[in-house]
């Protein structure tokens, strides 16, 4: 189970009107389940649990644990939802100090040239015992003609055919839907293995299909604990949704009042991959029709040095959201030392996930004081299971939450508009 702790955050809304607002989150959790509201043709994120397909959870590990095989590099080419899930369990559950074995590298997510030039020469550099590296690549891409994922996808491909021949068929995998798009036609004609991205699922709300799946499986977590983890906590929810309706109704309430940010972070760095992959769930989610919390990012205790300035004593429009892990992430203690000279000695002892944590309270009890609510997400530990159950949990909060808005959760016609600008300036035809 996600836990919560929204105590910091009720003392700032009256009791009257939470009561009266969270009938409105039963609406609208009736709307979720029911699937009657604006976007019911995009709930396939909860079909997916509600019916699990086994079969492609095996196919996926089977081809994982090839590739994990044959391969030094995997990249992930993909945007948007198409990483962001991906790159947030990853960077959650594997350590990134490995040094040896898979490495687990991104393109496709932004159109810098420099970072592409070094990423393909960093490509055709031998390995230390001089062999020409093994790179395998996973295109994921929706709709199949994302620009920046596609331009990316043409550089890397062209150059695998290159150095591969054949063989470089074998060692690109597509994800996309299930049939349209540039993708597809390439797919058709090179042959590349293909995954199928289910098409009442949004971007946003698909990393536990294929997109997610796969480059997870094969950075070497295992899919079926993290897959029923967030069966789990579908199936807690339908019977018991109340944590979610709290949560809907407070961000309800504090919206209302005219709060416009929403600082989501957390004190474990581990978990600043899932701030990102929120920040898209929510941002485009109920940024629409001139509404939303604008949905910021913080990692502490790093941001405590610089944009914690503005969280205490700037202006008092924003609410806080701290992804919590209770169990320590790590046992490391405080070095003992003979001298004290840096002045540390009372620190002795002490665990770093204990200092972490008197951090976290500190800074808690400081936003209060300072008028910033706080909501507090609390997973029990960090590992597979509970990292599915964080992922249902926010998909389905949020759809809550931005139907109690009265806003289609599920569309995102404002990123549009740079689109048609930018294709414009191209010279793109029709
Ligand atoms: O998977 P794709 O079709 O390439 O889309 C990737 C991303 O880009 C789009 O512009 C949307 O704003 C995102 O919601 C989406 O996740």
């Amino acid at each position: 189970m996600i836990k919560t702790d929204v105590d910091g955050a009720r003392q700032f809304i009256d009791d009257e009107e939470y009561t009266k607002t969270y009938e409105m989150a039963e609406n609208a959790f009736r709307q979720v389940e029911q699937a009657s509201g604006p976007g019911n043709n995009w709930l396939g994120w909860r079909r997916i649990l509600k019916e699990p397909n086994d079969a492609e959870l095996e196919r996926i590990e089977r081809h994982a644990a090839e590739i994990r095989k044959n391969a030094d590099i995997f990249i992930i080419c993909g945007i948007g939802g198409s990483y962001t899930g991906a790159k947030a369990i990853i960077e959650s559950l594997t350590s990134g100090f490995e040094g040896s074995g898979l490495e687990i590298l991104y393109a496709g997510h932004h159109m810098g040239g420099r970072y592409l030039h070094d990423l393909m020469e960093y490509l055709k550099s031998p390995r230390e015992d001089g062999e020409p590296k093994r790179v395998y690549l996973n295109v994921i891409s929706k709709s199949g003609s994302t620009l920046e994922t596609a331009l990316a996808f043409r550089t890397i491909r062209a150059w695998m055919h290159e150095e591969y021949g054949d063989e470089a068929k074998n060692r690109i995998v597509a994800t996309t839907g299930e049939s349209g798009g540039v993708l597809n036609n390439i797919i058709e004609e090179e042959g590349y293995a293909k995954y199928v991205i289910p098409g009442d699922i949004g971007g946003r709300f698909s990393v536990l299909t294929p997109v997610g799946l796969l480059p997870v499986a094969v950075a070497g977590i295992d899919i079926q604990t993290l897959y029923y983890g967030a069966v789990a906590e579908y199936e807690l929810t339908e019977s018991d949704p109340g944590k979610i309706l709290e949560y809907a109704t407070i961000r309800y309430i504090l919206h209302k009042n005219g709060y416009a940010l929403d600082v989501i972070g957390s004190f474990e760095p581990e978990m600043m991959g899932f701030a990102a992959w929120t920040q898209q769930l929510l941002g485009e989610s109920e940024g629409k029709e001139g509404k939303g919390l604008f949905p910021a990012t913080a990692s502490y205790s790093t941001d405590l040095h610089s944009i914690g300035q503005m969280i205490q004593q700037g202006q008092r429009n924003m609410l806080e959201t701290l992804f919590v892990i209770e169990k320590p992430i790590s046992d490391l203690k405080i070095t003992s030392m003979s001298d004290n000279t840096d002045e540390l000695g009372y620190l002795e002892g002490k665990t770093f996930h204990e200092i972490n944590h008197s951090a976290q309270e500190g800074t808690v009890q400081a936003h209060l004081e300072g008028g910033v609510p706080v909501i507090r997400v609390i997973l029990e530990k960090l590992n597979a299971q509970q990292i599915g159950r964080f992922i249902y949990f926010y998909e389905l909060m949020t759809a809550v939450y931005v139907y109690m808005l009265d806003v289609n959760p599920f569309n995102q016609p404002g990123v549009e508009n740079y689109k048609q600008a930018m294709y414009r300036l191209l010279g793109k035809k029709d």
